[in-house]
């Protein structure tokens, strides 16, 4: 069992203060992802959870018991770094058990976990060279391996992936996946890229300027942003936002006029929303399509075609794109008036103070 619950948890450097008071729950073999942008606090709190960091408000619990003062390597969990940070003079085999070795553990049995551990990682025939004769992947997963052996009751990961290519990152990605599986882990894992973050965890957790902006899971996240920020940050390419007006609203949505002057309404509850009000209406450029009519029109103005799918950018008025992604090799021309329409089912509206309308039905409404 290992679970972790943040209670009010608070960090300060001096008079800044940089984790506002956050909230969550980890369950026991739960991948949760931190993520947000650069300086949002993800490393900050990801190094109280660890005990690298003092908590300066709050409480922090594993498996119901109090640890906030307990020593970072009395806690049972096992940190990876971004940097390997493995000993160069040392075998990985030494590498591995390095840990158990200062624990005081036996030759024997610390032979059987290394062994062990190396074969989860596939490192079994790379036992006996130094890190400087491997590759950043086989690094990083020596890296794993020393925390595998240790068999902590949660995992914490530090941006492990950011420092391989492009191509290793995604092999790292499903062997993580698999390994989440064969050990039934609990891990915390931190990470900007939201790409990680949605094909990763089960449960997501975005932070933004010391909060939590939404927890969920990938597909909740994607398919009912609580604000806009969430909105911007889960999706790729990024949902379009475009500045709307309110026309009217009943039991059906919320009726708004769009830039081009078309409307559409957007099945979501009013709330005390007056006729004129300003909101930003949002739309994942998968949930547009090229069609003879539609409510936005304009021009394509660039194409990326990247096999399996294409990515347009048209232009719906002065300085107003519209993002579009189709399926396949799509050959809209460029330049000559098009249309597009919108599934208003799955369209998103935010008010003035980036939240986002409730969908219908959710608090009753029909
Ligand atoms: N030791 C420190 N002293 C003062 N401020 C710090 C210290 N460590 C971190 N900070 C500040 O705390 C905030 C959160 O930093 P943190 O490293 O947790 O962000 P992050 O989300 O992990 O960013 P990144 O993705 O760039 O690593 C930042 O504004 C940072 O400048």
């Amino acid at each position: 069992m290992a679970e972790l619950k943040l209670r009010g948890v608070r960090k300060s450097y001096g008079n800044a203060e940089v984790i506002k008071g956050v909230d969550l729950d980890v369950g026991d073999r739960e991948f949760v992802v931190f993520v947000g942008p650069s300086g949002c606090g993800k490393s900050t709190l990801l190094r109280m959870i660890a005990g690298l960091e003092k908590i300066t408000a709050g409480e922090l619990m594993l498996d119901g018991a109090r640890i906030n003062e307990v020593d970072p390597s009395e806690r049972g969990l096992a940190m990876v770094f971004q940097s390997y940070a493995l000993y160069p003079h040392m075998t990985v085999a030494e590498n591995m058990g390095f840990a158990l070795k200062i624990a005081g553990l036996p030759v024997v049995e610390r032979d059987a976990k290394v062994k062990a551990a190396a074969e989860v990682l596939q490192l079994s025939h790379l036992l006996e060279r130094r890190p400087k004769e491997l590759s950043g992947g086989q690094r990083q997963r020596v890296a794993i391996g020393r925390a595998i052996v240790r068999q902590p009751k949660v995992f914490l990961f530090d941006e492990p992936l950011s420092n391989l290519d492009a191509a290793l990152r995604v092999n790292m990605r499903l062997e993580l996946m698999q390994l989440h599986e064969r050990l039934a882990a609990t891990i915390v894992y931190v990470t900007h890229d939201q790409t990680e973050a949605m094909t990763m965890a089960d449960k997501i957790v975005v932070l933004n300027g010391g909060n939590i902006e939404q927890v969920g899971s990938p597909l909740d996240l994607y398919a009912r942003p609580a604000n806009v920020f969430v909105a911007g940050f889960i999706g790729s390419p990024k949902m379009n936002m475009l500045p709307v007006r309110v026309l009217s609203a009943n039991t059906d949505g919320v009726a708004v006029a769009l830039p081009g002057g078309a409307s559409l309404v957007v099945p979501v509850e009013a709330g005390p929303l007056a006729p004129n009000s300003e909101l930003l209406l949002g739309i994942r450029p998968e949930h547009i399509r090229i069609a003879d009519a539609g409510q936005f029109k304009g021009e394509a103005v660039l194409a990326e075609r990247l096999g399996g799918l294409t990515i347009l950018h048209a232009e719906i008025g002065e300085k107003t794109r519209l993002v579009v992604q189709t399926e396949g090799i799509d050959t809209t021309p460029l330049h000559s008036p098009i249309a597009m329409q919108a599934d208003p089912s799955r369209c998103h509206l935010f008010a003035a103070d980036g939240k986002a309308l409730a969908p219908l039905g959710k608090t009753g409404a029909a």
